[in-house]
């Protein structure tokens, strides 16, 4: 089964099928051989990572975590017949050529010129440039983008109006759609998001510590999971969204009646990490603070992490994660999340297989671990904890800040607009009193809707929205052509254009109430639902899956808060929010006086 492939061209050639995969295409390249070990994913799927292993004379790098026990392979043809399956089916190809050390730094420095070359060779060169790279280096273009890409592209909107342009951002080129091909991209199916998150956001699986991020790309089965039993929010998952929120706001807000000065982004952080952990994983791990620290800690080191490592071309990347302190953090904090869910899927295993042994009804569970458990034995596949904890990471992390970002900015913006901010807890108590904490009052809520989607029109999590993947080339009707492998993303322009919005920049809390009662825009003026005008969750087939759960944990949230406590802005506080490449964040530094309410106008304990 395994012999010596005859040089390190053939590896490279495989190397290429990677690097084609965005666009790329590989010269012929001769290299003496070298003892290097290349996994490649084979259709269209991605390698989990690679670890490093000096072996003998030579360094042999081995995929991880499902072919672990590949690592005592010293060669393998990459010939059809000698793929191998991983436990998920994915089919994997090893490829190895012999030799030493300093043909593994040659073929390296071949990839990165390869890859440099077949990128500036695309078809979207004619578009105007608006960043472009040095000739030796885009380091200082990447860099740029990260701090000044929301000036950078606010200029390109005037220069460009409704044309494509190129952009060096922080994470590589870029082609920045106009807004009139939204409606184009929204549903076409060649334009692929999870690859396009994966490779930005995951490195392609190609960085230990990045890997769980191969989960998005698995036959679609975590966008399943989550549209399947995060979209409906039933009346369990509401009571257990607002136990936890009673249960962490008592821990995190003071309850004195004096004002107390308060930071926005640590509390929120912590009170709506422990409502998602409540549905995600069960009390046992939302009141666990270990827990909580590594889900958090692992976001923290992803972002930290990724801005260093998008500055290192592609082929250098899988040397210098093994020292950058982001990445280093997120190999640790999986090894730590693996630990910590081990047992409670052993214990849960154990259980069953009681009930089975004792002919007992099998006890069903109703989490995360067990929904994605259950999406990939469907899928004929084995499941194991490595997979459901890249899960868990995962879902955390898509989950998390942006739920956290948002609720912080509405929570601002209600602090400076006292008149809305009283109408909203009106009609907020009013509701919970007539019917209880239901998804029926929260219909009967248009205000709070419209005014949580009006902080989202002036503060999206990304101006810069709709990152896709070309899978295919594609032509648009304007003429524009895409290279297979080019990225995009779609500008938000219109979200603040007044031709859509009457007086745009002001922040309005009834304005989608008001589109409301306009028959062509009803419907999309609720909140979870996206339309052309309002891509705060994307729009189209890619559009957030997670925005319903999403909309009902803010909307429990908010209802504590509305009902328990007073808050205005501190004294000199900043609400500006702060712009890292193409993301948009509420201020860290916003601070709030808050002190509790006297009046108890409803007990939550009653639902
Ligand atoms: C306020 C909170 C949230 C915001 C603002 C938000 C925003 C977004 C945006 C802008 C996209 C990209 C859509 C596109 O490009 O068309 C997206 C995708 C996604 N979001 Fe969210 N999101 C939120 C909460 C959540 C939650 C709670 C979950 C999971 C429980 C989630 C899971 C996902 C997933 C899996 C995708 C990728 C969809 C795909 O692969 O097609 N999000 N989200």
């Amino acid at each position: 089964m395994r012999q010596q492939p005859s040089c390190m061209q053939g590896a490279l050639h495989r190397a290429g099928m990677f690097l084609r995969d965005r666009g790329a295409t590989m010269g012929a390249c001769h290299v003496p051989a070298a003892y290097i070990t290349l996994v490649i994913p084979i259709e269209g799927h991605h390698l989990y990572s690679f670890s490093c292993h000096i072996l003998n004379s030579g360094i042999y790098l081995s995929p991880f975590p499902y072919l672990r026990n590949l690592r005592h392979h010293t060669t393998m043809n990459i010939s059809s017949e000698h793929l191998e399956t991983s436990q998920d089916g994915t089919r994997w190809a090893t490829l190895l050529a012999p030799s030493s050390l300093s043909f593994l730094v040659a073929a390296i420095v071949a990839a990165v010129i390869t890859y440099t070359w077949a990128s500036s060779s695309n078809t979207t060169k004619g578009l105007p440039n608006l960043n472009p790279p040095g000739f030796f280096s885009s380091v200082e273009a990447k860099k740029f983008f990260a701090t000044s890409g929301e000036s950078l592209v606010t200029q390109a909107r005037k220069l460009y109006p409704g044309q494509a342009y190129r952009v060096m951002t922080n994470m590589g080129e870029r082609i920045i759609l106009p807004h009139e091909l939204v409606e184009e991209v929204r549903n076409d199916r060649r334009l692929n998001f999870s690859h396009g998150f994966m490779e930005d956001g995951g490195f392609d699986g190609l960085i230990p510590g990045f890997e769980p991020f191969s989960i998005l790309i698995q036959d679609g089965r975590f966008q399943t999971v989550i549209k399947k039993h995060l979209t409906k929010v039933p009346i369990g998952m509401l009571k257990s969204l607002s136990d936890e929120a009673e249960f962490i706001i008592s821990r995190t807000i003071s309850d004195s009646p004096d004002w107390n000065e308060m930071a926005l982004s640590p509390a929120f952080h912590e009170i709506v990490t422990k409502v998602a952990t409540r549905v995600f994983l069960g009390k046992e791990f939302s009141r666990n603070d270990d827990w909580v620290r590594v889900t958090q800690g692992f976001t923290h080191s992803w972002i930290v992490g990724g801005s260093a490592l998008h500055l290192w071309p592609w082929a250098l990347r899988i040397l210098v994660h093994w020292v950058l302190p982001g990445c280093r953090e997120a190999r640790a904090q999986i090894k730590e999340a693996r630990r910590m869910i081990a047992p409670f899927v052993a214990k849960r295993q154990a259980t069953i297989q009681a009930a089975i042994a004792a002919g007992h009804d099998v006890p069903k569970f109703d989490d995360a671990i067990e929904w994605m458990a259950e999406e990939t034995t469907k899928k004929g596949v084995a499941y194991d904890t490595a997979m459901l904890v890249n899960f868990q990471l995962v879902i955390t992390l898509v989950a998390i800040h942006t739920t956290t970002d948002l609720l912080q900015q509405f929570v601002a913006d209600l602090a400076q607009n006292p008149e809305s901010f009283q109408q909203i807890r009106r009609e907020v108590i009013n509701q919970l009193q007539a019917g209880g904490l239901t998804k029926e009052s929260f219909h009967k809520m248009p205000l709070l809707d419209s005014a949580i989607k009006e902080t989202q029109r002036l503060k999206p999590i990304q101006f810069l929205i709709m990152r896709r993947r070309a899978q295919e080339d594609i032509q648009f009707s304007n003429g524009l052509h895409l290279k297979k492998g080019t990225r995009i993303w779609a500008d938000t322009c219109r979200m603040r254009d007044p031709a859509v919005y009457e007086n745009p920049e002001e922040w309005d809390a009834a304005r989608f109430l008001k589109l409301r009662s306009q028959p062509s825009k009803a419907s999309e003026a609720h909140l979870v639902c996206p339309s052309r005008d309002h891509l705060g969750f994307g729009y189209g087939i890619h559009a957030c899956p997670g925005r319903f759960f999403a909309v009902h944990e803010l909307k429990v949230i908010l209802c504590h808060l509305l009902v328990k406590f007073e808050w205005k802005l501190a004294p000199g506080t900043d609400t500006k929010p702060g712009y890292i490449g193409d993301t948009c964040f509420a201020n860290p530094e916003t601070r709030v006086l808050i002190r509790r309410r006297e009046e108890a106008e409803y007990d939550f304990c009653s639902i």
